[in-house]
């Protein structure tokens, strides 16, 4: 095999048979290097962030002026705004691909559209037969690697499809033949495993969906190397750490705080593999994540669990825990948690106003249950860890910033226990910290987190990066 470089610093080679193609270091790169720069094959806005951003440039859009943004809007599907005339006519030929699609009678599906959209822009994309093998550097869309989906979710997913397509198809033109179910799975299938979700990364609010060819080389790794930073919908690939020659690139495909048996769940479910990396193969590494509080109150010391719902005898007081009244309070906790932050993740904080009903209504179960796992689980577990962050975004949204400080009180520690000191996570928490004591006015503590913080967000993001740029300006005015 002939491995070829993909921009100066990393190549194209194959890591082994079960990861098919990746990217390794082609020379030492140090910690704060960017890796890989990718501009989108395709991307789309998520619907509630249409008329939020740029459709252009993503960029946050103030509406104070209504009158002013519907001139920007798209004339024909009256969905997509523009921050000016240049991003509208630099935007025209992307757009064109979803216009008809936004003016559809079904509700919109961010996937449906994603795959519609590149089904649309690919039209001189021809199905080749695939003898299973990948080739060796991908230089289009059709070159990245697939899922095969079982054929019950193939029927599911063509249904969705075709019910989707009923709405739109209507205001295309005539001419243009049904897409072949074949085309629709095969596209859907790269789709699932290539696509990244886009961010704003001052909110890290998830804005849209996209594929980039080149950037869909990095296989996964829950310890990874690299992280992954948009500056609109570029997204940069930046090395966290130092990176030896003819080592492998990794970035992480989720979120590194949830404990190895649901990440390894996801990854199996959504990308089709196993992850083999040393955090997962360390059994007890992510325990600590999983631990409920002794319930000895004069003790309160993590207890881990020794198998589903059951837990070990506290290794302090040697308290037993060993009713099952216990583990089903600690099973209805960590439920009521993810629900609540699915909860807030559909609420999407940037879009609802201060003091709205939304509002007290998530300022109350967030509240709620803070309580609720303050008497069973401990700091370290992950939907506390998971809880609180929300809690303490919410909160800053709102300008509630007494309660979002106190949300944030043992976070950092229980990050730093469970993630590597580089992780960009770490920096971004620093950040949310210091805009908090800010806002309560404590110079002080203001400038003592973004010491901390300034370092590790200039790795990575850089040090041009909004993100970074908005820690410095604070530090100036703190200072
Ligand atoms: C975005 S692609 C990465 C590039 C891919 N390896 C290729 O050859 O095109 C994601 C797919 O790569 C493979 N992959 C990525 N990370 C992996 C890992 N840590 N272990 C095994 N397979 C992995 C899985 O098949 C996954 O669905």
């Amino acid at each position: 095999m002939v491995y070829k470089k993909m921009g100066t610093l990393v190549e194209v080679f194959s890591p082994d048979s079960l990861k098919g193609r990746g990217l390794r270091a082609v020379s030492t790169i140090q910690a704060g290097t960017c890796v890989l720069e990718d501009e989108p094959y395709v991307y789309i806005l998520n619907e509630e962030q249409l008329q939020l951003r740029c459709g252009h440039c993503l960029r946050a859009l103030s509406l104070g002026n209504t009158s002013e943004v519907e001139s920007k809007n798209c004339k024909s599907c009256k969905r997509v705004v523009y921050c000016n005339k240049a991003c509208k006519v630099a935007g025209r030929k992307e757009h064109r691909y979803e216009c008809k699609l936004l003016q559809g009678k079904e509700k919109d599906d961010v996937t449906l559209r994603l795959l519609t959209k590149m089904i649309l822009k690919s039209k001189n994309y021809e199905l080749k037969k695939s003898n299973g093998t990948l080739c060796e550097f991908p230089s289009s869309y059709r070159d990245l690697c697939s899922f095969q989906l079982s054929t019950k979710a193939q029927e599911h997913l063509l249904s969705l499809f075709r019910c989707y397509e009923k709405g739109w198809r209507s205001k295309l033109r005539s001419h243009l033949s049904p897409f072949r179910s074949q085309e629709v799975l095969d596209t859907y299938q790269k789709l699932t495993i290539n696509s990244f979700s886009m961010y704003d990364e001052m909110t890290r609010t998830i804005v849209g969906e996209a594929l980039y060819i080149r950037a869909s080389m990095f296989n996964h790794s829950c310890e990874p190397n690299c992280t992954f930073v948009f500056e609109g919908s570029r997204l940069s690939v930046r090395a966290i750490k130092r990176i030896e020659i003819g080592e492998e690139c990794c970035i992480s495909y989720m979120s590194s705080l949830l404990p190895s048996p649901l990440r390894r769940e996801k990854l199996r479910s959504i990308y089709g593999f196993t992850c083999q990396c040393p955090r997962c193969l360390d059994s007890a590494r992510d325990n600590l994540m999983l631990c409920v509080k002794c319930p000895n109150e004069s003790c309160l010391d993590p207890v881990l669990p020794v198998q589903d719902g059951f837990f070990q005898i506290c290794t302090t007081c040697h308290t037993e825990i060993t009713s099952l009244e216990h583990s089903t309070a600690v099973s209805r906790v960590e439920a009521f948690s993810e629900e609540v932050l699915e909860e807030v993740k559909k609420n999407h904080r940037d879009t609802v106003e201060a003091n709205s009903e939304n509002d007290n209504r998530l300022a109350v179960i967030l509240k709620q249950c803070l309580r609720e796992q303050s008497t069973l689980l401990h700091p370290t577990h992950h939907c506390v860890m998971r809880i609180r962050l929300e809690a303490m975004g919410t909160f800053s949204c709102y300008g509630h910033w007494k309660e979002a400080l106190e949300a944030s009180q043992g976070v950092l520690e229980a990050l730093r226990l469970h993630l590597s000191s580089e992780d960009p996570y770490i920096a971004f928490f620093l950040l949310k910290l210091s805009i908090i004591h800010y806002n309560l006015g404590d110079n002080t503590k203001t400038c003592e987190v973004l010491e901390q913080a300034i370092p590790l967000l200039e790795t990575a993001y850089g040090d041009n990066h909004l993100v970074t740029q908005h820690a410095k300006d604070l530090q100036l005015k703190s200072s």
